[in-house]
């Protein structure tokens, strides 16, 4: 039998392999973090956490920052600073608070009136900061685009985002391996978006919970980098931690002469050539879960409802409530149908528009605004659109698309040509959709009030938002134009990356391109030998008893628990009132009366108990936990969840009970529906009646329930591992010395960057101790 290191192994076993500092017997894993990407939104709180601990970040020169989420698209050609531009006051502090946490910690930041500023994900394969073979990690579910690369990147929330700063590892467990083979030849007018759309319509949205999907196949392998990210982008909306495809030449093309990575024929870069190429699944390798998809079975694809996973063929129909039937799912699509406004049978080709957004981490990269462009050239936007917009991902994009003209073509069509940000995607910024206005959107999520409060989302490729936005109607773009126009995209499409940042000689100069503000010197060391230790503590689970609120629903997504616009706060807390918002709370801001927390005894659930499967699939918002834990809900039992919501619970010190034996979920639901109490005991891992009678017993992982009834720190877990980080980064810049220092702050601090990781007394939760804490 070949031993473990002569196994067959996938391309997430090595790279997950590559990066492992420490393993527990019980399989709780030190994973080493490569590249941190920071935005404005989720980071404010671990930048807190840091402060309150008096903890400095380990690597700032694996740590890149940007704000997307909250900034407008208007004009920035008068930009002076965030503080005058930024007109919302919320957005404005979020924004400001990631610029003092930058200069604090001295962190490389692109900001608003910089060329590099863009979306997280655009921005980090744009500059060369996404290697192959690394691990990336960001505040953000989209954080799998980054797998195109061959790297393992997947998002985190907010406390990990400081565990990360504060470490550079996460502690994690593996994943199970998926396979996403689709082989053949894409017909004409059928693009990436559309392949991944259909992936998800045939796995679902749970189909890759706690697995990473490795893409592979003919199919695949023809792809762009470009439309390759597209399909990882969207691996979260099928549920899966990570999305990954192996790096080939396609990817080294992409790569040379980008800022971050190593210099074109350089040894490093040959090196780096070497080690990329070994990166591939062995013949042989096993995945836990397999699916084939034939190319020519893949059609332009749009979404009819109100999850990723409601998809047709855009020659199709809107589907009915009786072509389901599982009773979630037909009551999931009642509700749907409702909120998009649709009858069961309409022809998707005869459902007018109102609005075109074409942009977002997912399609606003330059070969999808040339397909976008290719479409609407000559022609004019339908009389019926509102408004049609085009939101390049970066400055970099939009410098491109310019040079080509392409910004021309979209404003004589009758477009907007804006600035880079999240925008609609999202509607963070004034971006929006009024109620009820129906968009074709080439984003990514189409919940319930996701670009806006009762808006409505249809997602489909760049080339077929541009042929609704010509049709005014979504619209086949395959008879809009010519097939010629439509066909995939080969190769790698050129981005001149500017400025060059190889050519920076002053030290100013950088400082300008940078926001890098002159008196920031190269370390800010905030660890001081006795200061560690004093973030807020976190009480102890154990056993918890109280009124349990039944919610029958499936799939509820963290836009739903809640919505974008409370995500603007820097605090933690206050989130109860906002939790559920949608649900909870009518058009005119009243209760509905019929949402099961606006009920007796209801108001007063300790306990949620969720009848249909994925809970919290989406975003990774940790703000959704927060908002649990703000209105007094500290556990959850639900069939299955969402993976980056199921992390975020427990670093809040709640507990989310996976059950997926229904029949147990039921007996529970039972007491909880007839208003008694429920007992969740954790150190004997059973559901107890308000008697005292055993319902249910439950699994939980060992190392995750230590963690709990010990109420211990993660952070201050990991610190006691500084030996073995320390040791895992000597060998790091040994075999892979193109990960340091990366770039821009090797010039900037002149040298090899020197880490002062100082170590840091053992804490349990803000005390500090003396023994060490068990892992
Ligand atoms: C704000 C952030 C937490 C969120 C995410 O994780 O995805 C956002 O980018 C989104 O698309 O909803
Ligand atoms: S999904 Fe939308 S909001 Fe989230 S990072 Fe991407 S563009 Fe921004």
């Amino acid at each position: 039998m070949p031993s473990a290191d002569t196994q067959p192994r996938t391309l997430y076993d090595k790279v997950f392999q590559d990066h492992i500092v420490n393993q527990q017997p019980d399989g709780t894993v030190l994973l080493y973090i490569d590249r941190h990407l920071v935005h404005e939104v989720t980071s404010p709180q671990a930048f807190e956490g840091l402060k309150n601990a008096n903890r400095k970040v380990r690597r700032p020169d694996c740590t890149l920052a940007t704000t997307d989420h909250n900034v407008p698209t208007t004009p920035r050609k008068n930009f002076k600073n965030v503080a005058d531009f930024v007109k919302e006051e919320d957005s404005r502090l979020q924004c400001m608070t990631l610029e003092d946490n930058v200069k604090e910690f001295g962190l490389t930041y692109f900001g608003l009136g910089n060329q590099n500023q863009g979306i997280v994900h655009i921005i980090g394969p744009e500059q060369g900061f996404t290697l192959p073979g690394t691990t990336v990690v960001c505040g953000d579910s989209h954080t799998s685009t980054h797998g195109a690369f061959g790297a393992l990147a997947f998002g985190i929330g907010t406390s990990e985002v400081e565990h990360v700063l504060a470490t550079q590892c996460l502690i994690t467990k593996k994943s199970k391996n998926m396979r996403v083979q689709v082989e053949g030849k894409l017909a004409p007018g059928v693009t990436s978006k559309d392949i991944i759309l259909h992936v998800i319509g045939v796995i679902g949205t749970a189909g890759g919970t706690g697995a990473v999907i490795e893409f592979c196949g003919s199919a695949i392998r023809e792809l762009s980098m470009e439309a390759r990210m597209s399909i990882c982008n969207m691996s979260i909306e099928g549920g899966a931690r990570a999305g990954m495809i192996a790096p080939d030449q396609i990817t080294y093309d992409y790569l040379k002469g980008r800022p971050l990575a190593p210099k074109v024929d350089s040894n490093e870069w040959k090196r780096a050539i070497n080690y990329w190429n070994s990166l591939k699944s062995d013949d042989g390798a096993k995945y836990d879960i397999d699916v084939f998809i034939d190319a020519k079975d893949i059609t332009p694809t749009v979404s009819w409802g109100t999850s990723p996973q409601d998809v047709v063929p855009i020659t199709g129909v809107v589907p009915s409530p009786d072509d389901f039937e599982d009773p979630n799912k037909k009551a999931s699509c009642e509700r749907a149908l409702e909120y998009m406004g649709l009858t069961p049978g309409t022809k998707m080709e005869d459902i007018p528009v109102d609005k075109i957004f074409i942009g977002s981490c997912t399609n606003a990269r330059i070969e999808d605004l040339r397909a976008a462009a290719k479409i609407v050239q000559g022609k004019k936007i339908a009389p019926n659109i509102k408004r049609a917009m085009v939101v390049p991902g970066s400055g970099n994009v939009k410098a491109q698309a310019e040079r080509e003209g392409l910004d021309q073509i979209f404003v004589d069509a009758g477009f907007e040509w804006r600035e880079a940000g999240c925008s609609m995607c999202l509607g963070m910024n004034p971006d929006i959709l009024s109620p009820r206005e129906r968009c074709a959107s080439t984003s990514n999520r189409n919940f319930e009030g996701r670009q806006g409060a009762l808006g409505r989302t249809h997602l489909m490729s760049p080339a077929m938002a541009a042929a609704a936005a010509i049709v005014g109607k979504l619209a086949d773009v395959r008879k809009v134009t010519g097939t010629d126009n439509v066909a995939p995209a080969k190769g790698s499409p050129k981005l001149d990356v500017a400025p060059e940042f190889a050519d920076v000689d002053s030290e100013e100069e950088l400082d300008r391109i940078l926001d890098i503000p002159a008196d920031v010197g190269p370390h800010v060391n905030h660890t001081s030998a006795t200061g560690a230790g004093t973030s807020a503590g976190l009480p102890k689970f154990t056993v918890l008893k109280g009124i349990a609120a039944p919610l029958e629903k499936a799939n509820v997504d963290t836009d739903a628990i809640i919505p974008k616009q409370f995500l603007k706060t820097i605090k933690r807390t206050g989130l109860g009132s906002a939790l559920f918002h949608p649900l909870r709370f009518n058009e005119d801001g009243s209760e509905n009366p019929s949402f099961i927390l606006n009920q007796e005894p209801y108001r007063r659930s300790k306990i949620l108990v969720v009848t249909g499967p994925n809970f919290g699939c989406g975003s990774s918002r940790e703000h959704a936990p927060w908002a649990l834990l703000d209105f007094g809900i500290k556990c959850i039992l639900a069939p299955s969840y969402a993976d980056i919501f199921f992390n975020n619970t427990f670093k809040n010190g709640m507990l989310p009970i996976a059950m997926p034996d229904q029949a147990a979920l039921e007996r529970i639901a039972d007491e909880a529906r007839a208003g008694r109490e429920i007992e969740v005991d954790l150190p004997n891992q059973v559901v107890r009646d308000a008697d005292g009678k055993e319902l249910a017993r439950f699994d939980v992982e060992e190392f995750r329930k230590h963690c709990l009834v010990e109420g211990l720190d993660d952070i201050g877990l990991t610190m006691q591992m500084e030996d073995k980080i320390a040791r895992f980064e000597q060998k790091r810049t040994l075999d892979t010395p193109w990960l340091d220092g990366s770039g821009y702050l090797k010039k900037w601090r002149k040298g090899p960057v020197k880490i002062e990781a100082a170590p840091v007394p053992k804490t349990n939760r803000g005390e500090v101790k003396t023994d060490p804490v068990e892992w």
